[in-house]
């Protein structure tokens, strides 16, 4: 049996005839962030809701500290749960709402005060205690909702899309909050969300899911520069990927064969890669350079230029193949002022051997 603070087995939910989380295996060590990530309708609140108790499973077991608590009632399982919807009681004071988990505890009023308090202050809400909801700011709002959950004193906490409501620069600042909470108080958080740059700043663990089943866990660092399948490499966008079969090592590196030429990659870190094998080469778009003629790295491929889009100081560049493959790339404003190239051009894209990463189709 696994030592993992909380652990799912097998998961399977359905809904009739309809699949919403499938075979669903994890496991989730004390004291760590773990960012859910997956394209809409993937299972990811299911799950969450699973483990919250809101949710029955279908099959398969949820265990904390290796025990099973499929059948513990949602007040019993201590694993409160944040909601970009916040649920918060507009006709309740802002102190009141975060003792209201104490109240259904049966602590009496007192201690119930003297708790919230706590907690509003540690979040940077003292002043607001006697307010009501309604004059809050949302990041406030989104504050006095995580004071509700907390003051509790929750060793896992539940969130899904608690930041989506909030404006950029909010939520940026949330974050960095969320994140010194969690690693002062130690709780586990499980964090649903849409947005790469929240799970990637914040958790120890990335989870990407796809139709209801997990494609790839590690940690922020694996999963973006050794995305394991193709679908993760799509999910989490920026790369190109070629569609290859393995042809003979040449000089330690593999030539690959693809429908847009020949290409070289260090086959080190896929020691099983064999002749004839189906993989996908992923080359992140921070590895490709763009020249009018080539002549710069040992793998190129000629492209047009599709589309450019500036993000502050880098310029993505939406390029593409003869043969219609899409190659994106990442490029510092000023070399793409230096480039002077226009949508619809011709360019060379090229990278070197070592800066390709295969992944195994077989
Ligand atoms: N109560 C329900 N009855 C029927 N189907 C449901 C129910 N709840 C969820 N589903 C279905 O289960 C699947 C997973 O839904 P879920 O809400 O977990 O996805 P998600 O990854 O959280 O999506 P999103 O990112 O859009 O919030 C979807 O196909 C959804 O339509």
């Amino acid at each position: 049996m696994s030592d993992a603070h909380i652990s799912l087995r097998s998961i399977r939910k359905t809904y009739g005839s309809a699949v919403a989380v499938d075979d669903l295996n994890l496991d989730i060590e004390e004291g760590k962030f773990i960012a859910i990530m997956g394209p809409s309708g993937c299972g990811k609140s299911t799950m969450l809701r699973m483990l919250a108790g809101l949710e029955d499973v279908t099959s398969g077991d949820i265990l904390r500290e290796g025990a099973r608590i499929n059948e513990l009632p949602i007040w019993e399982r201590e694993m409160p749960m944040v909601w970009q919807s916040l649920a918060l009681f507009p006709f309740l004071s802002v102190r009141e709402n975060v003792e209201f988990g104490l109240r259904m505890n049966g602590i009496k009023a007192s201690e119930r005060q003297r708790r919230a308090l706590e907690w509003l202050e540690k979040l940077g809400l003292g002043d607001f205690a006697n307010r009501s909801i309604n004059q809050l700011s949302g990041g406030q709002r989104q504050r006095v909702a995580l004071a509700r959950c907390l003051v509790t004193e929750p060793s896992v906490l539940l969130l899904d899309e608690p930041l989506s409501a909030l404006d950029a620069h909010l939520s940026v600042q949330m974050q960095g909050e969320l994140k010194r909470l969690q690693r002062e108080l130690g709780i586990t958080f499980v964090y649903v969300t849409h947005s790469h740059s929240e799970a990637f700043s914040m958790a120890d663990t990335v989870v990407i899911m796809n139709q209801g089943r997990i494609e790839q866990a590690g940690s922020p660092e694996d999963i973006y520069l050794r995305p394991a399948t193709p679908f993760v490499a799509e999910f989490l966008g920026g790369s190109s990927i070629f569609e290859c079969t393995a042809r003979a090592r040449k000089t330690g590196d593999f030539v690959l064969e693809s429908i847009d030429g020949a290409f070289k990659c260090d086959a080190s870190e896929f020691p099983d890669l064999e002749e004839g094998q189906h993989t996908s080469l992923i080359v992140r778009a921070d590895q490709i350079s763009v020249t009018a003629e080539g002549g710069w790295a040992e793998n190129e491929v000629r492209c047009k230029v599709i589309g450019e889009e500036f993000v502050g100081a880098l310029v993505n560049l939406r390029l593409e193949t003869a043969a219609g493959t899409a190659v994106n790339v990442q490029l510092q404003q000023r070399d793409m002022q230096a480039l002077d190239i226009e949508v619809g051009a011709g360019v060379t894209a090229s990278w070197h051997p070592e800066d390709g990463h295969l992944i195994n189709n077989t």
